[in-house]
């Protein structure tokens, strides 16, 4: 195990929106961050993402060689641009998440890139926690813990990440550590920019609704907006998880739609999503910070803004990088693992106790 300390930490994280590669340094003892170092992204090409697009829903004993390669190239070459991390952290691509079926999928061998790399990788960070009963997922929730402590917060806030799928961290800076009663309740609010990325890139051609630019010319259906909103998903106590495509029937929800109507009520869908999510909060959170990619949709911050009571601000607004927040989760996760610490808890993942995830490889000849 690692010697207690301080030590410098590289993360990886390949989202569910498929576009590349985030990596990011952290300086932790595993408890607290001292600091925060250097980021890159190394972007999929179109080829390199329409291999991982034809991956997902794959499951071990498929085969998915093509996409593993992708994923590996990828962060040797993202990974090694990087100096001084005395370990990795690397999540891999999620392929398939199905907790209470058949488990959950991330691509990316930690083994081999811990030799390309010459440096300890803590990996497969997931699957501890689902064959303990959780449901493997959101595991950024302990290091959104710790980022609040980071930014000096005392009184309970939410951390919602806007990504492929939205994910909502309420957490209680009170408490001494995340693993403690009551520090931290956290879910998947449903999708987020997924489904508004599928619909332009099918109609449009484009990868994303940039600046949600379309969603602004269209107006809200609200007879679609209940149907979505009837999905017994969103009464579902917390904690819970979704696979990226488990809402890709939504879609089907805005076929007869303009363009313009079907961005905008996809976009309310998110926002909804996440209204209903923050009805678990056990207190009202002083405010809600949001990071991931759909932080720079204004159309759905606005949204999120007219319906909500409590300031909703970028992470930005409180010192934080919201392109880099899961990178740097599993800088810090990694550390935790290393030290034997707990990366999630029956109020994260609702496993049945705190469990420590992953798997350290390291470089033959070290120990
Ligand atoms: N300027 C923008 N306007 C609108 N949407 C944007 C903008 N920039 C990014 N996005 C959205 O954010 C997405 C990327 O988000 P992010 O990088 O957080 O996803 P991810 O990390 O892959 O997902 P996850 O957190 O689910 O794993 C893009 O695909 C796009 O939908
Ligand atoms: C199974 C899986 O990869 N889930 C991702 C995905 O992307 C967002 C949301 O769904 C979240 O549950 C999770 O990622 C973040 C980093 C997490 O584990 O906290």
């Amino acid at each position: 195990m690692l010697k207690a300390g301080r030590i410098w930490a590289l993360g990886a994280m390949s989202g569910t929106s498929l576009d590349g590669v985030d990596a990011a340094m952290v300086e932790t003892d595993g408890e607290e961050i001292f600091a925060f170092g250097a980021s890159d992204y190394r972007g999929y090409s179109e080829g390199e993402q329409a291999v991982l697009a034809g991956a997902l829903g794959k499951w071990p004993g498929e085969d998915v060689a093509e996409a593993e390669a992708v994923v590996q190239m990828a962060h040797a070459e993202l990974l090694s641009r990087f100096e001084g991390a005395q370990l990795v952290g690397f999540h891999g691509q999620t392929l398939a998440h199905e907790p209470r079926e058949r488990g959950t999928y991330q691509i990316g061998d930690g083994a081999a890139l811990s030799e390309a790399l010459g440096v300890p990788v803590v990996w497969d960070f997931r699957s501890a926690d689902v064959e303990l009963g959780g449901e493997g997922a959101p595991l950024a929730p302990f290091f959104h813990f710790a980022c609040a402590k980071w930014i000096g917060a005392e009184r309970p806030l939410c951390f919602l990440n806007l990504g492929g799928v939205g994910n909502l961290t309420w957490v209680d800076p009170r408490k001494d550590r995340p693993e403690a009663e009551g520090a931290l309740l956290a879910f998947d609010t449903g999708p987020a920019n997924a489904p508004i990325n599928d619909v332009m890139m099918r109609r449009r051609g484009l990868p994303y609704d940039k600046d949600g630019a379309l969603a602004r010319r269209g107006h809200v259906e609200d007879g679609a907006l209940e149907l979505f909103l009837d999905d017994a998903y969103f009464s579902r106590m917390p904690p819970k998880s979704l696979d990226r495509n488990e809402f890709s029937d939504m879609i089907g929800l805005v076929n007869e739609l303009s363009d313009a109507d079907a961005v905008a009520t996809l976009t309310g869908m998110s926002a909804a999503a996440v209204l209903r999510g923050m009805e678990h909060c056990p207190e009202p959170p002083e405010r809600l910070l949001v990071t991931g990619g759909g932080r720079h949709n204004p159309v759905l911050m606005e949204m999120l803004r007219v319906a909500l009571d409590c300031p909703v601000e970028p992470v930005e607004a409180a010192g934080l990088d919201g392109d880099m927040l899961e990178a740097q989760a599993f800088a810090y996760l990694a550390v935790r693992v290393a030290r034997g610490r707990p990366t999630s808890g029956p109020g994260t993942t609702g496993v049945r106790a705190a469990v420590c995830g992953g798997t350290i490889s390291r470089p033959e000849g070290t120990d």
